[in-house]
């Protein structure tokens, strides 16, 4: 097909698609977070380049060739998570996971709830949120969370709501930072999060809630936070924040997400 004087084919259509909809994809991905501005900017040095490019300005075109290549590499340090969060949707998205031998091969069979001691972390928040004391209590799911547990003091003990409840207890010396339950067992206790820095998230949130969403976002544990100045229960799920949650929805919340392989319970 001819359009004035550009020759158009229908690859060079369905390339155009394509490269909306990776486009598309990236900018939800980092809407509203910090890296949204980078990209935003970096979008716009790449125009800049191509126009200079076409306009033949050599030496302009070497810097920004230069420029970009560098960037590349910065943008992936950037973006690690959103990266991460990409590959894992397109990942989790695929049929090949939804594969019962795929599954198997991957790693990704259903994990056993049972074995997780919900019921124990559901009393032990219920108990903890009726005192008025701040608590994390991050549970996994399939990531790894170990380089999460070294911040904190290793305990890897039995669960029980009387021992996790007692952790918190403002007089604990391991009250501050995340207990890490790992597997149904408390793994640590004092752990650091990694802290959301989303431009969209409300400045009425401190730092207890904003490590929820923040481990929430870089990995696929779940997270309990119990505000301390509320008593409110909240979850932490894929990014977002789940606010005030009653007690008697916990445990269905949580078994419902821990059970699912691509839940999206924020929604
Ligand atoms: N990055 C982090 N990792 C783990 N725990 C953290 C982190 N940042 C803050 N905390 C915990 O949160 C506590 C501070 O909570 P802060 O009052 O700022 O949060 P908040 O969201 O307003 O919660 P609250 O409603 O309980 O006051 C710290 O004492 C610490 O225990």
């Amino acid at each position: 097909m001819r359009i004035g004087f550009l020759d158009i084919h229908w690859t060079d259509v369905l390339d155009i698609f394509l490269v909306t909809v990776l486009l598309y994809q990236v900018y939800t991905l980092v809407r509203g977070s910090i890296a949204s501005r980078v990209f935003m900017g970096y979008l716009f040095v790449y125009f800049f380049y191509l126009v200079v490019r076409g306009l033949g300005l050599g030496l302009m075109t070497a810097i920004l060739q230069y420029f970009m290549g560098v960037g590349a590499v910065a943008l992936i340090v950037i973006f690690q998570q959103e990266i991460r969060r990409f590959l894992l949707i397109i990942g989790k998205s695929t049929i090949y996971t939804n594969n019962g031998i795929m599954k198997r091969i991957l790693g990704n069979a259903v994990i056993d709830v049972k074995s997780q001691n919900l019921k124990e972390i559901v009393e032990a928040s219920k108990a903890v949120a009726a005192s008025f004391t701040g608590a994390l209590i991050v549970i996994n799911k399939k990531d790894d969370l170990g380089k999460y547990i070294e911040t904190g003091d290793i305990l890897d003990a039995k669960l029980s709501k009387p021992l996790l409840v007692s952790l918190f207890n403002q007089y604990s010396e391991l009250h501050d930072g995340a207990v890490l339950v790992i597997d149904g067992r408390i793994k640590a206790a004092r752990c650091v999060l990694p802290v959301a820095d989303g431009i969209d998230i409300s400045s009425s949130l401190g730092f207890r809630h904003r490590a929820a969403i923040g481990m929430s976002e870089a990995t696929d544990a779940i997270v309990i936070v119990i505000s301390e100045q509320t008593g409110k229960i909240s979850l932490a799920i894929e990014g977002e924040l789940i606010s005030n949650v009653p007690g008697s929805e916990l445990f269905n919340r949580l078994t419902e997400y821990l059970s699912s392989d691509m839940k999206q319970m924020a929604e």
